[in-house]
């Protein structure tokens, strides 16, 4: 494993293994079936690219009525566990006191993309985010805490894993683009996220 550090970004490259990394789809796939993934869609009345889900007592959602933290999928009903493979990923990492509260899923499917943007919805960004790749390439753009500074790109592949603490915590972030189809983990091809929050 190699550790970038860039902007106060964590960046672990390869922290999941092939066999780590089907573990962790396979957990996915059960909260995709109980969670179905949805198109989010802006408080403007835009659909995002990305469609999403979420495991944990709460997971991020965003309709015309805003962006928020819900205990209930749109669909209405309670969100599934977060996976015991994935509260591993984040006790490795953070050893934090705290377990997260929402495991976020977003599915990239070709073309899709992620605007620059803080994770600003959570009550103390003094947890740090965890956020773990599965699938086709991603280009990853990190930048600071204001608006419009400098920003640095990296390549996330399938099994790394990024921890977003400290000064990064609320540094912008987004994905320029994927790799549609550079990965065969996903038979379909696209890109999973997994991003571990501690809400409350
Ligand atoms: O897909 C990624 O790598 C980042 C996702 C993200 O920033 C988010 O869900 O807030
Ligand atoms: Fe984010």
């Amino acid at each position: 494993m190699t550790q970038l550090n860039v902007a106060g970004f964590e960046v672990h490259k390869g922290f999941l293994d092939i066999s780590a990394q089907r573990e962790v789809l396979s957990a996915v796939r059960g909260v995709v079936a109980a969670a179905p993934l949805f198109t989010p869609v802006t408080p403007r009345g835009k659909a995002m690219s990305v469609r999403m889900t979420a495991a944990g007592d709460f997971g991020w959602i965003s309709d015309r009525r805003g962006y928020r933290y819900s205990p209930v999928h749109p669909d209405g009903q309670s969100w599934p566990p977060v996976p015991d493979c994935i509260l591993g990923i984040w006790r490795d990492l953070t050893g934090a006191a705290r377990a997260p509260e929402c495991c976020l899923v977003n599915f990239y499917g070709e073309g899709a993309r992620m605007g620059l943007h803080q994770d600003r919805d959570e009550a103390d960004f003094s947890w740090p985010v965890v956020s773990v790749s599965l699938g086709d390439d991603g280009l990853f753009r990190m930048g600071g805490t204001e608006r419009g500074g400098r920003t640095q790109s990296v390549w996330l592949q399938s099994g790394d894993v990024v921890v977003m603490g400290g000064a990064a915590r609320r540094a912008h972030h987004g994905v320029d683009r994927i790799r549609f189809g550079s990965s065969t983990l996903l038979e379909k091809g696209g890109r999973l996220n997994l991003t571990l929050r501690v809400v409350t």
